[in-house]
């Protein structure tokens, strides 16, 4: 998967398509809302679970019913395509945890 960072359209671009991100900084960030404490921490555990799969890891923020998620790519200094795909896959799991 391509490592070079992307431009502000670029990633403009991509945020439309994904409803509750936005650009956080030089990352990508989104906060959910969960039904409860422990549903917040089984999302955070399935999280992880789809980020060693990716290889590529955000930084994740657990709150009583909330998790909030920032990523951009390290070893590019800005957002990449990893970003986005970490992002895609992360709203494919979130209904499952009933997160808002
Ligand atoms: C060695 C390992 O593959 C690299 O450090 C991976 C790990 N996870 C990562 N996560 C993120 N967000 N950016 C990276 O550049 C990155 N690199």
């Amino acid at each position: 998967m391509p490592q070079e960072p992307l431009s502000q359209t670029e990633v403009d671009e991509r945020l439309a398509r994904l409803p509750g991100w936005s650009r956080e900084g030089d990352r990508i960030a989104r906060a959910y809302r969960l039904a409860s404490h422990f549903a917040a921490t089984a999302m955070v555990v399935h999280i992880a679970q789809v980020q060693e799969e990716l290889d590529h890891h955000s930084d994740l923020t657990l709150g009583y019913d909330t998790v909030s998620v920032t990523v951009n790519t390290h070893t590019a200094g800005g957002v990449t395509e990893r970003d986005f795909a970490l992002a895609r896959r992360i709203e494919e799991l979130a209904p499952g945890h009933g997160a808002q």
